[in-house]
C-alpha cells in the first residue's frame, strides 16, 4: 500500500535519487552540469521525500528566498521539485507531500506565504494556492513592430552573462524591491536563471547579455539567444528573450529597439511579459506582439493573518473575511483588515463577516493581480454586506501588476 510508504525530511544522501527521480518526471535527459547547479540551492532541511524500499517516489523542496508582494520584502516558501514516481502516481502521495509541507511550513513559522509555479494549473488550488500572477507570451514579427525612436542617448553593451554579471545583479536588486512577483537571488539562485548547458539550448545560441548605459550607470539588461533559420523568401531567425529589465523608459525601449533589429532574425519571443508591459504601449502594433496569456506565480497563505498585515494597500479597508482552510485550520474564521496605504492589521473577530471567501483566494488576489472582483464574479468570493467588494477589490489591487520573472 503507498499509503504506507515512509514520508520524512530528506538527508543530503538523497539529493542524487530525487534528482534523477525528477530529471525523468519532465522527460529530460540528466543533464550533468545542471545537476551540479540543482545540488547548489538544494537544501535537504528544506526537502521532503517519499521513498520505496531504497528509492525515493516522491520529493518536494521549499527553497528559502524573499518575494516582493505590494508595499513589502518578505520571506516566501518557494516550492519547487514536486514530483511523483510514475510507477506510484494518483495514489495520494503528492497529497501527503503537500499536507506534510504546508504543516512543516506553518509550524516553522519562517514564511508568512508560499509559492511556486504549477506544471499544469489544475495541480495546486486543491491545495489553497490561488493563482496570483499572470503573464504575457509574445511571438514578435519584427518586420511589423515598429517602435518610436530613440530620443535620448545612451550605450548598450554586449557580452557574456559571466561579464556582465555584476551588472545584471546590480539592476535586478535595484527593481526588485518594487515589482511584486520578483524573487531575491542568491548566487546560487542566479546560476539556475542563467544556466546554459548544451541540453538547454534547443539548437540555439549560448546565451547572451546585453546592458545599457545610461547617464548614472548601468540601468537595465536584457538576457537572450538566437536560433538560425531561413525560409525560401530568406533569413529567418528567431532571437528568444528570457529576462529583460530596465530602470527606466529610455533604457527599457533602447533595449527593445535592439533585440526587434538584430539582423537576419524575423520573430523574437519573449514568456515573461507583464500583461502591464510597457511594451505593449511602445509597440506600434499591439496585434503584432501576437500574445498568449498564460499563468504565472500560485500564492499559497500559510499564515494568514501575519500575511495580510505584511502587504501594503492601495486604498483605506476596514473588512471582515470569512475564510475557508480545511488543510490550515489556524487561517480559517473570521478576520478583520484594517488599516490603509502606510499599513494594515489582521486580527480575528466575532463581528459579521463582510466578504467569504476560500484560502484560495486570498493567496490568488494577495500580490494586487487578481481581483477580488473578478472572484465574486466567478462565484468564488462572496459579498455579505453590499459594498464592501467595491472597497475590498480596490484596496487589495496594486499600482502595477504583479509579474514573475522567472521560473524557478
Ligand atoms: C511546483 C512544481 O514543482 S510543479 C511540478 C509538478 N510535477 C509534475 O508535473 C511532474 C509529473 N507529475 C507528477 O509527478 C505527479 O503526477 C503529480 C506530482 C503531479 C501528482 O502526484 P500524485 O501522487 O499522482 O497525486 P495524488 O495522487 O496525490 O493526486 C491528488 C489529486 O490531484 C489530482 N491530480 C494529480 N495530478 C494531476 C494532474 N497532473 N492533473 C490533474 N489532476 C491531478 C488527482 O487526480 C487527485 O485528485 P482526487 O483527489 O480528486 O482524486
Amino acid at each position: 500500500m503507498t499509503d504506507d510508504l515512509p514520508l520524512r525530511p530528506a538527508t543530503p544522501d538523497d539529493f542524487l535519487k530525487a534528482s534523477t527521480l525528477l530529471f525523468g518526471l519532465f522527460h529530460r535527459a540528466l543533464d550533468q552540469e545542471e545537476q551540479d547547479l540543482d545540488r547548489r540551492v538544494w537544501e535537504a532541511d528544506r526537502t521532503l521525500v517519499v521513498t520505496d524500499a531504497d528509492e525515493v517516489v516522491g520529493h518536494t523542496f521549499a527553497a528559502a528566498r524573499d518575494l516582493t508582494v505590494p508595499g513589502a520584502v518578505l520571506p516566501a516558501a518557494h516550492v519547487t521539485g514536486v514530483g511523483v514516481a510514475p510507477t506510484h502516481r494518483r495514489r495520494g502521495l503528492l497529497t501527503r507531500l503537500m499536507r506534510r509541507q504546508l504543516r512543516d511550513l506553518r509550524d516553522a513559522g519562517r514564511e508568512p506565504l508560499a509559492i511556486l509555479w504549477a506544471s499544469e494549473a489544475r495541480i495546486y488550488p486543491r491545495f489553497g494556492y490561488g493563482l496570483a500572477s499572470t503573464r504575457l507570451e509574445l511571438s514578435i514579427d519584427t518586420r511589423e513592430v515598429k517602435l518610436p525612436a530613440a530620443t535620448a542617448g545612451g550605450r548598450l553593451r554586449a557580452g557574456s552573462p559571466a561579464d556582465l554579471y555584476p551588472e545584471l545583479t546590480k539592476v535586478y536588486d535595484t527593481l526588485r524591491p518594487e515589482r511584486p512577483g520578483w524573487s531575491s537571488r542568491t548566487d546560487e539562485w542566479w546560476a539556475q536563471v542563467l544556466a546554459d548547458s548544451p541540453g538547454r539550448r534547443e539548437g540555439a545560441t549560448e546565451r547572451r547579455a546585453v546592458v545599457h548605459e545610461g547617464e548614472g550607470g548601468v540601468d537595465g539588461y536584457a538576457l537572450w539567444r538566437s536560433k538560425s533559420g531561413w525560409s525560401s523568401t530568406g533569413p529567418n531567425a528567431t532571437v528568444h528573450v528570457s529576462e529583460i529589465a530596465a530602470a527606466d523608459p529610455v533604457a527599457y525601449a533602447t533595449l527593445w529597439r535592439f533585440l526587434l533589429g538584430i539582423d537576419l532574425a524575423r520573430t523574437v519571443t519573449y514568456g515573461f511579459a507583464a500583461v502591464d508591459d510597457p511594451l505593449l504601449y511602445l509597440a506600434s502594433d499591439i496585434r503584432q506582439l501576437d500574445t498568449h496569456f498564460a499563468d504565472g506565480l500560485w500564492v499559497r497563505l500559510l499564515d494568514l493573518p501575519a500575511a495580510l498585515a505584511a502587504r501594503r494597500y492601495a486604498t483605506d479597508l476596514d473588512v471582515v473575511f470569512e475564510v475557508g482552510d480545511p488543510l490550515l485550520p489556524e487561517n480559517a474564521g473570521r478576520w478583520r483588515v484594517a488599516g490603509g496605504p502606510p499599513g494594515a492589521t489582521c486580527e480575528r473577530t466575532s463581528a459579521e463577516a463582510d466578504l467569504a471567501c476560500d484560502v484560495t483566494d486570498l493567496g490568488a488576489a494577495y500580490l494586487g493581480g487578481t481581483s477580488l472582483a473578478a472572484l465574486a464574479a466567478a462565484g468564488r468570493v462572496r459579498e455579505l454586506r453590499p459594498g464592501a467588494l467595491h472597497r475590498a477589490s480596490t484596496a487589495f489591487g496594486w499600482y502595477r501588476q504583479p509579474s514573475a520573472p522567472e521560473i524557478f
